[in-house]
């Protein structure tokens, strides 16, 4: 098991250029099981649950060329469905979240598909009844090996129907989209999820022939086609580590540029910082930090505290409610977070509290954080880190503390963040990786 041992307490100072979104790519990836033909993605990031599902797709018989990092090309002419009953692919594909969306491909395409529980992070129930309740619908039959928490699906033909999801589950919209694509007749897909992921990945779909309309809202239609082919793809830069980037500036009070963020896709994520009192300014597509001693946390109109919550888009985004409550920790004011999608994500937060934040973890959901409004710094201490975005909550956390901090498991950080330490030495952080 890696760490990072990190001497705190630096302000940092550039540019950073933002990699490929991890949770685009997980679904683009799949894509190409749809087609025999070539399809090229560009941008792709160099990350740990990436590189598992690219291997992965190899293992099935994709051929895969490497036109440059973040390039390649697959091509998905024949298929090994046996290999989908072995121990082998049992286990790489339990290792992530995203291996999930090659069961819509595959049932699209080849009439069955496979599936263990899959990985990901352990931050609450992450059930999979929208993927499977979605594939009903279009007339797969579906059986679950609860002794072996094993999926497999089964379609002689999928036929478009009227599909209203429970929730608006992202994974679950990517997957349903994908079998529905190829499915005879027309699709209503009624709160579908409409992330950039999914905004992306249905322009993608349309640029090898399908018939997706309504993108970007939460009603899709979807005439079904005979079958697709080939495209060239580029996956949008990953408004998590954007996030991730503008938290870590306000905290280590550092002046920083963050190159080509794509602002029209960052929904209210800049504005969801600013209540945090951080001033961020848009200067073409760079998102620009200046260095700032203090910053203080707006209230609601009538004086109470202000509540940061997640919601699926166009509300914030869950995966960055970790990043607002540390950067909350060194602000002016109280704030409280509301984590309603899982229950299990707040539970870091006992180390910002040995680290000398002022936390109250009311329940599993929610927490309030009382701004130290740098009265005090924080100080380095030892901490494992639970999940992706815990840790590099974690991690900025430890670069504005003083002293030596050791964040231990950081597998779950090199998940989702490429090359973290390097660019972060980049900009002046004392960061070390030890193996
Ligand atoms: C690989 C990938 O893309 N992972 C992302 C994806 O996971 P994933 O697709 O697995 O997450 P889902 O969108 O299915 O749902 C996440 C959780 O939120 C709950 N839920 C969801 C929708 C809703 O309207 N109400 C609700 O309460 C679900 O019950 C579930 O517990 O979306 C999550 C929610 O944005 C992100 O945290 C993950 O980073
Ligand atoms: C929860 C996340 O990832 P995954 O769904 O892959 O576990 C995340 O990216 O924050």
């Amino acid at each position: 098991m890696s760490s990072f041992e990190i001497y705190g307490g630096k302000k940092l100072k550039g540019e950073l250029t933002v990699q490929g979104a991890k949770n685009e790519a997980l679904q683009v990836l799949c894509a190409p099981l749809l087609t025999s033909e070539k399809v090229t993605i560009s941008n792709i990031p160099d990350i740990v649950d990436v590189n598992k599902l690219i291997d992965l797709l190899q293992i099935m018989g994709v051929k895969i060329e490497k036109v440059e990092r973040g390039t390649y090309v697959f091509q998905a002419k024949d298929i090994d469905l046996a290999y989908l009953e072995t121990e082998d692919f049992k286990k790489r594909a339990g290792s992530l979240r995203g291996s999930i969306m090659i069961v819509g491909p595959l049932l699209a395409r080849f009439g069955k598909g496979f599936i263990p529980k899959p990985g990901g992070d352990k931050i609450g129930r992450r059930r999979l009844d929208t993927h499977f309740e979605g594939f009903a619908l279009l007339g797969a039959k579906f059986n679950y090996d609860a002794g072996e928490h094993f999926y497999s699906i089964e379609a002689k033909k999928l036929k478009g129907t009227y599909i209203h999801l429970d929730e608006a589950s992202v994974t679950g919209t990517a997957n349903v989209i994908m079998a529905a694509v190829l499915a005879e007749g027309t699709t209503t897909f009624y709160n579908a999820a409409c992330e950039p992921y999914i905004q992306q990945l249905c322009k993608m779909l349309n640029s090898m022939g399908a018939k997706i309309s309504g993108i970007s809202s939460n009603l899709l239609t979807i005439e079904g086609v005979k079958e697709l082919g080939g495209c060239y793809h580029r996956i949008l830069p990953d408004m998590i580590e954007i996030g991730s980037f503008i938290g870590l500036a306000a905290m280590t009070q550092s002046e920083i540029t963050i190159k080509d963020v794509s602002w029209e896709n960052l929904g209210v994520i800049p504005n969801t910082f600013r209540r945090l009192g951080i001033k961020l300014e848009r200067r073409g597509d760079d998102i620009y930090i200046p260095a700032q001693e203090s910053y203080e946390i707006d209230t609601f109109i009538d004086g109470s505290i202000l509540t940061i919550y997640d919601a699926p888009w166009p509300g914030f985004t869950p995966d960055l409610l970790s990043i607002i409550l540390v950067v909350a920790t060194q602000a002016k004011g109280s704030v409280l977070i509301h984590q309603k999608m899982f229950e299990s994500r707040l539970f870091f937060t006992d180390k910002l509290i040995d680290m000398g934040a002022q936390i109250i973890l009311c329940d599993p959901h929610r927490a309030t954080v009382i701004g130290l409004g740098r009265q005090h710094n924080l100080r380095g201490i030892q901490m494992t880190s639970p999940d992706i975005r815990a840790g590099v909550s974690l991690l900025i956390a430890a670069l504005s503390a003083e002293g030596k901090s050791v964040i231990h498991n950081i597998e779950q950080i090199d998940r989702g963040y490429q090359d973290i330490d390097i660019r972060l030495r980049n900009l002046g952080a004392d960061i070390r990786r030890v193996n």
